[in-house]
């Protein structure tokens, strides 16, 4: 699903009218309409709802939502922010039609006009949406302040109140702070980013068939994966498919004390599809390897405790022989391994997926960052990602960050977190949907590491394994999440709950 910019949305609502045609009042009750209807599905009719309105086609969502959840039985005061002279023509035409039905509309000039709020309320809080344009001030921030401090549910409508769609707020802004957003047909930028997450709530997105060939047309460097799209990546598996016909990994990690990292990772890259699998971890960890995960060959390091090179041993003979190769799971940071980091990047050819003490090692010594396959993946949590590049001060520079380092370095970045970023080479960006806070917690991301490199291993175009791995290791979250509850799960629940369908 494609995130578009503020002006595309704009340009979108006119395509829509134009083409379709629709008359904008009508498009805006579908808006309402749609927005009722998730509504209806939350909330029963007897709870009593306030709706402020603002004065453009926000506010003008508002009336007619009012009107249509009142014709639904709904107890529903109405509210305007007189906070300008003038009104739109839909907000005018909803405000007619309002008035035919209710006397129940009250206008807010002063503060002494805002009602009080209570708890067994639900306000809905059309005040100003895609159309802002400067921070709030005056009326309109005391009534957000005001709904802000109320114990009552709030629901946005369409984005909240003093909230940027787009681009950065100040950091003294005043903005809604909603338990949930309904937009209208996209999700918008601003919710992925965890600045706003207070700003957003939990959000949804409602349908108003707005143009499919414009959507389908507009270009943009931001996408949000559904689970839909994630499950068309996903291969079929032929019936006379055999193991080699998935790929030989190699997973390098651990090293004393973390060989649990290499666990973790060999059995989410087994659990994820891989035809064969050899772990090379310090030699401490063979009997570990051997007994936890005996579907893994292991080739143990000639170091007890650490890696120190890429062993040339067995039927393998190196690391340019295998299908894909993951490399940093509890691998520390010694200048032994370091080494071993080096020999692998100047062998191998492929894209490889990079994690962890792997990264450390490349932040550290930023000249091996030009000689990493192209297309490799890797997958920093944010403080990895700083240590990559450098401190930022809000989450729209860190974006831009992202993608500029990815572009320049040829490699797919996941950044890793509530609605994960995945950059690719190209300059996209797709936020994946799945996954919860359950997820912060040791070993999780050994555990992607293990699933990206199973699916390149199995051929995966390297920014369709991102993409898919990533939505799939969320998803197993998620699942893990459902029957351990989210502070109780562990990373082995996360590999436990690996579907691949
Ligand atoms: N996209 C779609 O397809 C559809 C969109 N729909 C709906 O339309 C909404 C967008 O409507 P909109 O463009 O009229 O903007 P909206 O947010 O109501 O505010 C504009 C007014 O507020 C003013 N204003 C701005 N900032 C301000 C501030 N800080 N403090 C005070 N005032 C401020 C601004 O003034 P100006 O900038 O012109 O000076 C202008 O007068 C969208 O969010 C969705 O709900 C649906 O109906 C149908 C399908
Ligand atoms: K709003």
């Amino acid at each position: 699903m494609k995130i578009l910019s503020v002006d595309q949305i704009k340009a979108l609502d006119k395509a829509t009218i134009q083409n379709e045609p629709i008359a904008p009042i009508n498009l805006m009750e579908r808006a309402a309409l749609a927005f009722v209807d998730w509504f209806a599905d939350q909330f029963p009719s007897t709870k009593p709802t306030k709706i402020f309105c603002g004065l453009g086609n926000n506010g003008g969502d508002g009336l007619a939502i009012a009107r249509l959840l009142l014709e639904r039985s709904y107890s529903v005061e109405v509210y305007v922010v007189r906070y300008a002279p003038r009104e739109s023509d839909d907000f005018m035409h909803n405000h007619r039609r309002l008035k035919l039905l209710t006397e129940n509309v009250k206008y807010i000039e002063f503060s002494q006009d805002i009602p009080a709020l209570r708890h067994t309320e639900v306000i809905i809080d059309a005040i100003l949406g895609s159309g802002l344009s400067r921070p709030v001030d005056g009326i309109v921030k005391h009534v957000i302040e005001t709904i802000n401090r109320a114990p009552a549910t709030v629901v946005s409508v369409d984005i909240a109140s003093g909230l940027q769609v787009d681009q950065p707020n100040n950091p003294d802004d005043v903005i809604i702070e909603p338990d949930y957003t309904v937009t209208f047909q996209l999700p918008k930028l601003a919710f992925m980013l965890p600045q706003n997450g207070r700003y957003v709530g939990q959000w949804s997105v409602v349908d108003i068939t707005l143009s499919k060939r414009f959507i389908d047309q507009a270009r943009t460097p931001y996408y949000y994966t559904q689970p839909n799209e994630a499950r068309l990546l996903l291969r079929k598996r032929d019936r006379f498919s055999h193991k080699g016909s998935f790929g030989h990994a190699l997973l390098l990690a651990g090293s004393y004390g973390k060989i649990g990292a290499a666990v973790l990772a060999s059995r989410a890259c087994l659990r994820s599809g891989v035809g064969l699998l050899t772990v090379q971890v310090p030699r401490s960890g063979y009997g570990i390897i051997q007994t936890a995960v005996p579907e893994a060959m292991c080739q143990p390091d000639i170091d007890d405790d650490k890696l120190t090179g890429i062993r040339h041993s067995g039927n393998n003979t190196s690391p340019t022989e295998f299908a894909a190769v993951g490399v940093g799971p509890g691998i520390g940071k010694t200048p032994e391994t370091l080494a071993m980091l080096k020999e692998l990047i100047s062998g191998v050819k492929k894209p490889i997926v990079v994690d962890a003490d792997a990264l450390n090692l490349l932040a550290e010594n930023k000249s091996l960052l030009a000689k990493l396959p192209v297309s490799s993946i890797l997958t920093p949590h944010p403080k990895e990602f700083e240590r990559l590049t450098r401190k930022w001060s809000d989450d729209y520079e860190r974006l831009d960050l992202l993608r500029e380092f990815a572009q320049k370095h040829r490699v797919i970045v996941v950044l890793k977190g509530a609605y994960s970023a995945i950059a690719t080479p190209e300059g996209d960006v797709h936020f994946n949907s799945t996954g919860n806070p359950g997820l912060s917690t040791g070993g999780t991301g050994d555990v992607l590491t293990g699933i990206l490199t199973a699916l390149l291993a199995q051929g995966y175009d390297p920014v369709e394994a991102a993409v898919l791995g990533v939505f799939a290791h969320g998803l197993a979250g998620d699942k893990a999440a459902e029957q351990r509850g989210a502070i109780g799960m562990v990373a082995s629940d996360v590999i436990d709950a690996l579907r691949w369908e």
